[in-house]
């Protein structure tokens, strides 16, 4: 399959210390991809530096064979969206929020949305049931909604790759999998390649086709979620006691914790 994206040894960070270091993956056109790690292990700071938000150190990021630096931002914002964990919300309706998606398409002095950007934006709206405020005001949304809004947003920007900063942080379980399910939709019905920040591990497991999971700035595995979310990497990476078993109707991996308490009992009755 076609390459989209591939990252070669790349390195960015923050002058006051953090760097992800020696970053070398590449995603297939059409693939779910997460990025799973613990908090501060690098991953907002690798989209970051996907998105060129972040200049790079060293290495470089190559979109469909492309150095993505040296696109325009127009170029840019037509291949990538970003979905961020804290959307900033000024005082603008949700559907001049979800328009504003279509702004790398404008022409020059365009200053009214043109009737397909209304139409595109009110289709992405339906799709993520977000129609429904449409007048509401963007700062007067609960998380959840507010996160439903900036993936409208997102998709009205006809991307070819999507990038997730933990969208399901704000979801309760029911909106998680229906969240996820609209994602893998997206991605298998309009081909849309997806790249999606992670924290629940099973979730993960569940629906992503491939998994960098990073440590301290660095990838310390990559691969299927059968190959990278095995207990060993968890217990590594996470420094914390896991039970890994395999979903009995789709075969991917579940993560379980096992709390301190009950380790020790187990422990003890399993001593020889
Ligand atoms: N703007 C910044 N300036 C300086 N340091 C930063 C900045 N943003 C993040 N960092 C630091 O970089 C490190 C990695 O942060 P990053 O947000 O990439 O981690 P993360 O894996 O996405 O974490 P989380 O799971 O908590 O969202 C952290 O130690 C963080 O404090």
């Amino acid at each position: 399959m076609k390459e989209l994206l591939v990252l070669d040894n790349v390195s960015c960070g923050y002058k006051s210390g953090f760097y992800i270091n020696d970053i070398n993956f590449s995603l297939s056109e059409g693939i779910f991809a997460g990025i799973v790690g613990p908090n501060g292990s690098g991953k907002t700071t690798l989209f970051r530096g996907i998105s060129g938000d972040l200049s790079l150190h060293k290495g470089a990021v190559y979109f469909e064979g492309k150095d993505f630096s040296e696109l325009s931002l127009r170029e840019k914002a037509q291949k990538v969206a970003i979905v961020s964990q804290f959307t900033e919300v000024a005082d603008i309706t949700v559907e001049e929020y979800v328009l504003m998606g279509r702004m790398p398409y404008r022409k020059q002095f365009q200053f009214f949305d043109k009737k397909e950007d209304v139409e595109i934006a009110h289709h992405y709206m339906h799709l993520t049931n977000t129609y429904r405020l449409k007048d509401k005001s963007m700062a007067a949304l609960s998380g959840g909604e507010r996160q439903m809004a900036s993936i409208a947003s997102a998709l009205t920007q006809n991307p070819r790759l999507l990038l997730l900063d933990e969208p399901t942080s704000h979801l309760d379980i029911t909106h998680q999998v229906r969240f996820m399910n609209l994602i893998q939709r997206l991605n298998e019905e309009l081909k849309l390649s997806v790249m999606m920040i992670v924290h629940d591990l099973s979730l993960a497991g569940e629906y992503c086709d491939y998994l960098v999971m990073m440590k301290n700035g660095r990838i310390f595995e990559k691969g299927n979620p059968v190959e990278v979310l095995t207990y060993e990497n968890i217990e590594k990476v996470y420094e914390t006691v896991v039970v890994v078993e395999t979903n009995p109707v789709s075969g991917n991996p579940v993560v379980f914790p096992v709390s301190e308490r009950r380790m020790k009992e187990f422990v003890e009755k399993t001593k020889p």
